[in-house]
């Protein structure tokens, strides 16, 4: 940002012009609105800017607690925002009813900057100091609004664009103006669509810090919306009372305001009571529930909490500490959790680490301590094999300055909460570089637990990732199970292949990330967890949300900061790999200068994967500890371009090379059935290059072809169960054939 602090006769002059001569084509009619108030009521002059007033430190500090929760509810969702805006050159400002920036998240740089003009905590902001701006003029109007460059006021200010929008306390009452203001000249459309969910959650969370002993209860038309931003909010007193509504309740009840709902019974605007409401949300595991509004046609699905308050004397009760994170975190999600809702623009990362204008510290660390204390659940850790140094640390990059620099995006951001996407090919190393990132976090003493999502048999991963009470269904253990999201308390929740996730359960998971509170089945009470989120995935999420494959919340939700591994082929640092893959096979192994050029010119579909295998099978076949071309049968068996390996094995093909079938067989490819299994590879499987480029849809379509689809015969031959292979399919949108006579 460059400032000048002069003023400009020419947007002076445009101005008075306008306001004396009104609409000049060209200028909002809101922009000339404020203009004429800034000349006639509040006596401003365009051509002598001046910088707001700022309050002594003092003042400030009691203007910050007298607005009670409210800088509270909002540090968080801000600092999220300002990972989501596309530049970092940006600043997310809160200021109050009367136009005092009471908190903002920024770059340093721009804080820096933006102090020199006043745009700083402490500073009034509204109209009548500074003239036309974002929030200045969003506290008069009470609307969304967008103030571009030269439709500032004063001239100093024409290089910001700023977008604003008004923000509701407990009562229905206005309470403050969430902003971003950046040196952008594009359309602030984004910003604004992004500043509405933010303020809609801040809203959300002030009416539960307001009512922590009431009944919450959410509710949309549609399920998939119960919990979001968007959807509704009433909290009921044990009178079953309306103490609290969010404005989007009031939009689905078709009431005008807070007032005109509270105190109201709640079945008096459903046909239900809260009993009743909370009794079905029980039975249903706190799925939303179809229930009748009083006065319209269509029913709405609607969920009965408990109130934080209990929720939270449940959790100690238990034995599930709510630490300090935790409770803080009752009536919306803890630091842990707080960038969850990170990451609309993938990938949207600031240059620079965010700062808590004015004080300098990050924006946000969280209770890390007290998390780490935390790590009382069992450590689960899946995917035995890593690479470890001597340290027992976690080895991702051998020199790979590209890998190492996503390894420092991804440590940065889930040490400030903010979930981790990473996506790569199968092999890759998304796992061990989960694991890698996890040992660099605050959470490292805490257990790791992955989950692969693609694996585990559809009826089984409810129970599996939620847990199950005591009867919950036959079969069930006496006293329950705890499920692997609780058990991931107080450390990191992988989720592999999280892509291939049934749709149905997509949605209790996005519930779980957005209230960091699990349901067991067939259990009524809730229990709290706080954990770090890496999710997983080789399939590009967001063509699967397009297909509608994909819950669109949720992948914004597990996507805070995206990190691309490069694939094997693309390394600068494979001789290296290869020397470090051969040192942890525990001899003393060398490639012939054959065999190094072979390894460094083979595309490895399989990525590290495969070569980690191949180069086993070398080391067992070799008698001297000399590796040579001939101890690598399977490169050697066609060109590199008609490499004898799978096709693009992602999604259905891994099970070949896989983790699955690495425990099958006891995790060592010296094993000469493994090696036989290799050899094995089908010839339809040799694929050239372009094929290599197929997608999980077509690769599942040709194993079909190629078994004539004979469902048990692809599915062995993938490596998967029966049902799947049947998910995969209905996933990708193949319709069942009849499967040939044997
Ligand atoms: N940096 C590395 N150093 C040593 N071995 C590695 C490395 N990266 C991956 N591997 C090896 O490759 C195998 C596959 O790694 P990983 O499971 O992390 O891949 P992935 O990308 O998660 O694969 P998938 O998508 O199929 O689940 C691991 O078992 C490990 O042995």
């Amino acid at each position: 940002m460059s400032i000048s602090w002069q003023a400009s006769d020419g947007h002076a002059h445009h101005i008075l012009d306008v306001v004396s001569r009104g609409a000049d084509g060209a200028t909002s009619d809101f922009v000339i609105s404020s203009w004429t108030r800034c000349v006639n009521q509040y006596g401003l002059d365009p051509a002598r800017p001046r910088s707001p007033d700022i309050l002594e430190a003092a003042m400030f500090r009691e203007r910050v607690e007298r607005s009670g929760d409210l800088v509270q509810c909002s540090r968080l969702e801000m600092a999220t925002l300002y990972q989501q805006l596309s530049e970092p050159e940006a600043a997310v400002v809160l200021v109050d009813a009367d136009g005092l920036i009471l908190h903002m998240v920024s770059s340093p740089q721009f804080a820096r900057d933006g102090a020199a003009i006043g745009f700083r905590k402490g500073a009034l902001w509204s109209e009548d100091q500074v003239g036309t701006n974002g929030m200045g003029t969003c506290l008069v109007a009470r609307a969304p609004l967008a103030i571009r460059q030269d439709e500032h006021f004063f001239a100093p200010y024409t290089e910001l664009t700023c977008a604003a929008v008004p923000v509701f306390d407990h009562t229905g009452k206005f309470a403050a103006v969430l902003d971003v203001t950046s040196t952008s000249r594009h359309h602030q459309q984004h910003s604004l669509a992004l500043l509405s969910i933010t303020a809609q959650t801040i809203e959300n969370r002030l009416i539960e810090r307001g009512h922590k002993d009431a009944y919450p209860i959410h509710f949309h038309v549609r399920p998939e919306f119960v919990n979001s931003p968007n959807g509704g909010k009433l909290v009921v007193g044990e009178d079953g009372r309306i103490c609290a509504a969010n404005r989007a309740a009031l939009s689905l009840l078709g009431v005008s305001s807070v007032e005109a709902l509270c105190g109201r019974r709640l079945d008096e605007v459903f046909h239900a009571t809260l009993d009743e409401l909370l009794r079905a949300s029980v039975e249903s595991s706190f799925h939303p529930v179809p229930v009748m509004r009083v006065n319209a046609p269509n029913p709405v699905h609607a969920v009965a909490q408990r109130p934080a308050s209990r929720v939270q004397a449940r959790a100690i009760q238990r034995g599930v500490e709510p630490t300090p994170v935790a409770r803080g975190a009752v009536g919306g999600m803890g630091p842990i959790g707080a960038g969850l809702g990170a990451g609309m623009a993938a990938g949207g990362y600031p240059a620079a680490p965010a700062r808590d204008a004015g004080n300098g510290a990050p924006v946000h660390v969280g209770a890390l301590s007290s998390l780490q204390s935390a790590a009382s659940a069992q450590a689960q850790v899946a995917g035995a094999e890593v690479a470890r140094v001597a340290t027992g640390r976690t080895v991702v990059d051998y020199g790979e300055p590209r890998l190492a620099s996503q390894r420092q995006v991804a440590r940065r951001a889930i040490a400030r909460g903010i979930p981790v996407l990473l996506h790569g090919e199968t092999g890759a190393g998304k796992e061990v570089f989960a694991r890698a990132i996890h040992e660099d976090s605050p959470c490292s003493h805490g257990p790791l637990v992955a989950i692969n999502c693609a694996s585990l048999p559809e009826t089984l991963i409810e129970s599996e990732l939620f847990g199950y009470s005591t009867g919950a269904f036959t079969g069930a253990q006496r006293g329950g199970r705890r499920g692997r999201i609780v058990q991931a308390n107080g450390g990191t929740l992988f989720l592999d292949e999280i892509g291939d996730m049934p749709l149905a359960l997509q949605a209790r998971l996005l519930r779980v990330l957005d209230e960091r509170m699990v349901t067991p089945l067939g259990g009524e009470d809730s229990i709290r967890v706080e954990f770090q989120l890496v999710s997983a995935s080789h399939r590009h999420l967001p063509d699967l949300v397009r297909r509608g494959l994909f819950r669109e919340d949720l992948y914004y939700r597990l996507c805070g900061v995206e990190v691309v591994l490069p694939p094997l082929r693309d390394r600068a640092d494979k001789a290296e790999l290869v020397r470090r893959l051969l040192a942890l096979e525990g001899a003393e192994l060398r490639l012939t200068p054959d065999a190094e050029a072979l390894v460094l010119r083979h595309p490895w579909p399989g990525n590290v994967r495969q070569l980690r295998h191949v180069l086993r099978t070398a080391a067992a076949l070799s008698e001297d500890g000399l590796i040579g071309p001939e101890h690598m049968p399977t490169l050697g068996m066609a060109p590199p371009s008609m490499t004898g390996m799978p096709a693009a094995p992602t999604g259905p093909m891994r099970g070949m090379y896989g983790d699955a079938g690495r425990e099958a067989h006891g995790g060592d490819l010296r094993d000469p059935s493994m090696h036989e299994a290799m050899m094995r590879i089908p010839s339809g499987y040799v694929p050239d290059d372009a094929q290599r480029q197929l997608s999980p849809r077509d690769e599942l379509l040709r194993a079909l072809e190629l078994h004539r689809w004979n469902i048990s015969a692809v599915a062995k031959h993938l490596d998967i169960s029966r049902n799947t292979l049947y998910r995969r399919m209905r996933n990708a949108g193949i319709p069942l054939q009849a499967e040939p006579e044997a």
